[in-house]
């Protein structure tokens, strides 16, 4: 998880200008500081209020990815204590977890920050490729970001081996963040049956970069990921 020593009021005035000179007051050690707790929710049959620092929080036991939602309890229920408002993490209308803005976002400003955990050994559906050959598993609430065919975040590599994200255009307080799948995954696996994400633009599922460059380049400008800017090592893509 992101673990920013970064103040809310600076983590507002970050843009994307200013990163590269900000980036380097953040440190990748210390309090986890962005889930605001009295926000979770759960929808019928998904409540399961384990959380020892606040027995009022409801949290779902399952989600609709492959992992289950219990590897990431105390993860979970650590973060939710510890609110400074940038996001929370609910349940979304569909029944699975989702980000939310915990206030309103600017177009072009810096929401949050991920980082890498380690190195997936193999992907899944909470780890992001950040090269040809490399699949990582990230921290919260980057891993619960569902896929958009209409993203509202766009990303940009960063020194923590994973992504940051930016308001692609005006985000309201409550908003579902969103990210579109196909600007850092090129070819996926896990590709879904059927993407609910119910954009007028939607592709029907998420496949990859590979499948969707055109478009993706047209929506996203400059925020899909670097390495699917370089040659690609091989043609075998872990
Ligand atoms: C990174 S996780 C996102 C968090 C996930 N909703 C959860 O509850 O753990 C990615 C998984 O969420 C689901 N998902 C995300 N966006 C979706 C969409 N637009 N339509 C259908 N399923 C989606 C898929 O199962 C996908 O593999």
């Amino acid at each position: 998880m992101w673990r920013g020593r970064v103040g809310r009021n600076e983590l507002i005035m970050l843009t994307r200008r200013s990163l590269p000179e900000a980036s380097s007051r953040f440190s990748v050690s210390g309090d986890f500081p962005l889930v605001k707790a009295s926000m979770f929710s759960a929808g019928a049959g998904q409540v399961v209020p384990r959380c020892t620092a606040g027995a009022s929080q409801v949290i779902p036991e399952t989600n609709n990815s492959n992992t289950p939602i219990n590897d990431f309890h105390d993860e979970i229920c650590k973060a939710n204590v510890r609110g400074s408002g940038i996001y929370d993490l609910r349940v979304t209308s569909q029944g699975y977890w989702g980000v939310f803005a915990g206030r309103a976002f600017s177009a072009n400003e810096l929401v949050f920050r991920s980082q890498a955990v380690n190195v997936a050994a193999t992907r899944n559906s909470h780890s992001m490729q950040t090269d040809w050959h490399k699949h990582v598993n990230v921290d919260l609430p980057t891993r619960f970001l569902n896929h958009n065919c209409s993203a509202s975040l766009g990303l940009r590599a960063n020194e923590l081996g994973a992504y940051d994200f930016f308001a692609l255009r005006g985000i309201a307080e409550g908003e579902e963040f969103s990210l579109d799948y196909d600007t850092f995954e090129y070819d996926t696996v896990l590709a879904m049956d059927k993407c609910l994400c119910s954009s007028p633009v939607c592709r029907g599922q998420a496949r990859g970069f590979k499948y969707s460059k055109e478009v993706v380049l047209k929506q996203y400008g400059d925020y899909y990921a670097e390495y699917l800017r370089t040659e690609r090592h091989s043609t075998q893509v872990e």
